[in-house]
């Protein structure tokens, strides 16, 4: 994917300048050592491959100056967080785009589920599937109260079936049975709900998201960067082997399923579903 990175803007040092790459805005806060992330891949961002590596890029750059301890995921599309994987990455590509594909999403996955950063989600929009994932990689969920902001794995509504990891980080968010219900219904979630199941940690009215995850985020920041980080690896580490040891054949696994003739036609019966409903 080709990488256009933005200019810093004109601003008063450091912390006024952003960086970032033309879909991933960054806002850093030199002085607090805390950065905004924004996702800019209008009109949903959906995690196409060019916006995963813009991710992984951008979130190595934080990961590599110690300037910055604290991470703040948000979107700069209007009314929704991220709308999952990009379908379209998925639907008509031959093997070697799936194997491709899917390589992007497990590394994104990797990085966030065991990053040394406190990682905080502003989720201001809808939050399905892979927009979800994103969300419960981090140390804190918080959610704008709109009920049009749904979130959840809703990948059984599609006739695809949420890979194992995908299940892991939401059991290790929700416990066994509400996952279980949550998965196999393909639940999408009030922000009411989701707060009720612990699926995020606190619902907010929509113009305050991010004032709280900063105010958050400085609760977080207080605590001790090397015990924090060993404290989450303790509880994570387990999770992220299992792919680790795996990894290879998770990606064989995805594209043989996702190659299928009758997944591939779900799929596009799910895309034409969502291109109708405006009509
Ligand atoms: C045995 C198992 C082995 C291995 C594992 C294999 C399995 C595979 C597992 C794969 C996991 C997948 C996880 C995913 O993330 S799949 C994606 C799921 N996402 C969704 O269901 C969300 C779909 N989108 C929506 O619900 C709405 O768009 C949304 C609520 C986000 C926003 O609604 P709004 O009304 O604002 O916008 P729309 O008009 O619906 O959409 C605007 C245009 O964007 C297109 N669109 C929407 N979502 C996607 C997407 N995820 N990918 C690509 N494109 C998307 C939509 O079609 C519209 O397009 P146009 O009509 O403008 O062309």
């Amino acid at each position: 994917a080709t990488i256009r990175r933005t200019e810093p803007t004109a601003g008063s040092g450091d912390s006024a300048r952003r960086f970032g790459t033309q879909r991933v805005l960054v806002e850093p806060d030199a002085a607090s050592g805390v950065a905004v992330m924004k996702f800019k891949n209008p009109p949903v961002n959906s995690l196409s491959l060019e916006l995963l590596t813009e991710f992984i890029i951008s979130l190595e750059k934080l990961e590599n100056d110690k300037t910055f301890r604290g991470v703040i995921l948000t979107s700069d599309c209007p009314r929704v967080f991220s709308a999952g994987l990009d379908l379209t990455e998925m639907c008509g590509k031959n093997p070697a785009h799936y194997a491709e594909y899917w390589k992007a999403v497990q590394e994104l996955w990797l990085r966030l589920y065991l990053s040394n950063l406190v990682l905080i989600a502003a989720i201001n929009g809808a939050c399905p599937a892979g927009g979800c994932l994103i969300s419960l990689t981090c140390d804190y969920r918080i959610l704008a109260d709109n009920p049009k902001y749904l979130i959840g794995l809703n990948e059984t509504l599609l006739g695809i079936v949420a890979p194992f990891w995908f299940k892991d980080t939401l059991v290790n968010t929700i416990g066994h049975r509400a996952s279980e219900q949550a998965l196999q219904l393909g639940l999408l979630f009030l922000p009411a709900e989701a707060l009720q199941v612990g699926l995020v940690d606190q619902v907010v009215p929509e113009d305050q998201v991010l004032s709280t995850a900063l105010s958050v985020m400085a609760r977080w920041m207080a605590i001790p960067d090397h015990a924090r980080q060993l404290t989450k690896n303790m509880m994570r580490k387990t999770t992220v082997d299992r792919l680790v040891k795996q990894r290879d054949a998770d990606i064989q696994n995805f594209v043989s399923f996702i190659s299928r003739d009758s997944i591939q036609k779900s799929l596009q019966m799910y895309l034409e579903k969502l291109k109708q409903k405006k009509g």
